[in-house]
């Protein structure tokens, strides 16, 4: 068995080594040359599948550690024979920490508070389910728009037009689609910037064509109100920095890159792979990476809960750090490509915990457990 795979995959080696001969490639850079006598493909976003990658290779599983996957050419890969396999859901957790980040510290430089806003979160599957319930239980009012569920008949969600026009902030957790009825390739376009109401925060984590880029680099040049913040860049790697400089805040498509969002992803597709070989899983991410690096905080029980809260938060993930690295690497290469350092950032992201994975202790003071357990740390 031959495996080729990306070489960004955390425990890669754990996982496959026992099952055939691994090769590993930076993702940008695998061809079909290095495939002809691969059995399997393991991917991250950053490496395009389609029928001509694999054409004339034995493989016949692919796999990728990601949540979204529009990097694959599913229904060519469908007509090929090729089993494919994601990882649903994996890194959802550390999107939801990157949005709540998102909301402290724009509610730091307007001085409006974060709990108080009205949240519109477009698109609620894994990612987006997680967030509208973690901000529910912080007592945060979420507004919800999935058009494909409310076609299936699930209540509560409103149209994306109607959603602007009543909440404080957008949060598009959407898959990057092309075609059909819900496409949702610039689905945020001029007009939909334009109606954005006065002092909206806008956050995109989902992929960079859901807005369109040059609309909005009209929009904020002219409505300096509207707060941005984008970790995903229609164009990327290559960043348009005359509009991160417009931005709020800007990161290289890091919002689900926690230790632990990423290990679930390699795990994930470890199953799939078995499933597909018709074996029983062996080995689990628990065995494998036991606890590593989990962390305990405490706090006197005098500390206000919100304070708490947001001094956690801000321990778990803080995304004014990822914030002045990227402007730093970026803003000098201005006209340049921008591609190597936005990959650079990634490969050499910082280990980030989740909130599940950080016990508070002595949460003894009023209000604390409750709060604390509701933005899902371990109390
Ligand atoms: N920046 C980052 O680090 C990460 C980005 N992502 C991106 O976030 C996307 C969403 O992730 P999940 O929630 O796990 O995906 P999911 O597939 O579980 O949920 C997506 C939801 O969007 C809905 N949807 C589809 N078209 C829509 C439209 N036109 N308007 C509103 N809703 C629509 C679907 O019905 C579904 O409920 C992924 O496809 C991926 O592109 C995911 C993980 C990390
Ligand atoms: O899971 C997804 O979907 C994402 O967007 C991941 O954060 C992508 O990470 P890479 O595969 O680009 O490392």
């Amino acid at each position: 068995m031959h495996i080729v795979a990306d070489e960004n995959i955390p425990l890669l080696q754990a996982f496959f080594a026992d099952q055939g001969r691994l090769t590993t490639l930076p993702g940008r850079s695998i061809r079909r040359e290095h495939l002809l006598d691969a059995d399997a493909l393991l991917v991250r976003s950053v490496t395009r599948v389609d029928p001509a990658l694999l054409e004339g290779t034995p493989v016949q599983f692919v796999g990728t550690c990601t949540i979204g996957t529009d990097h694959l050419d599913l229904p060519g890969l469908a007509t090929a024979g090729i089993t494919v396999a994601s990882a649903p859901g994996c890194n959802a957790r550390g999107v939801v920490e990157y949005v709540l980040s998102c909301l402290l510290t724009l509610s730091e430089r307007t001085g409006l508070p974060w709990r108080e806003r009205r949240v519109g979160i477009v698109g609620v599957g894994e990612v987006g389910s997680r967030l509208a319930a973690t901000l529910g239980a912080l007592g945060v009012e979420c507004v919800l728009c999935d058009p494909p569920r409310a076609a299936r008949g699930e209540a509560g969600f409103v149209e994306l037009d109607a959603l602007l026009a009543q909440v404080d902030v957008v949060s598009c957790h959407v898959p990057l689609t092309r075609n059909g009825p819900d496409a949702t390739w610039h689905l945020l376009d001029a007009p939909r910037l334009m109606a954005l109401q006065h002092g909206t925060w806008l956050i995109n984590s989902s992929r960079g064509p859901v807005i369109d880029n040059h609309a909005l680099s009209v929009l904020l040049a002219e409505r300096p109100d509207v707060q941005v913040a984008l970790d995903v860049w229609e164009l990327e790697p290559q960043v348009d920095t005359a509009l991160l400089k417009l931005c709020a805040l800007g990161t290289p498509h890091i919002a689900g890159y926690s230790l632990d969002g990423k290990l679930r992803g390699t795990e994930q597709i470890y199953q799939a792979w078995c499933r597909h070989r018709g074996e029983q899983p062996r080995l689990t991410l628990q065995a494998l990476a036991p606890e590593a690096g989990c962390a305990q905080l405490q706090f006197s029980a005098e500390t206000p809960a919100q304070w708490m809260l947001e001094k956690a938060l801000r321990q778990v993930y803080d995304v004014r750090d990822d914030d002045a690295r990227f402007r730093a690497m970026m803003m000098p290469l201005a006209g340049q490509s921008t591609g190597a350092a936005f990959d650079t950032l990634r490969k050499d992201y910082p280990l980030r915990r989740e909130c599940p994975q950080v016990r508070i202790l002595h949460a003894d003071g009023e209000g604390q457990a409750a709060l604390m357990a509701a933005a899902g740390f371990n109390v």
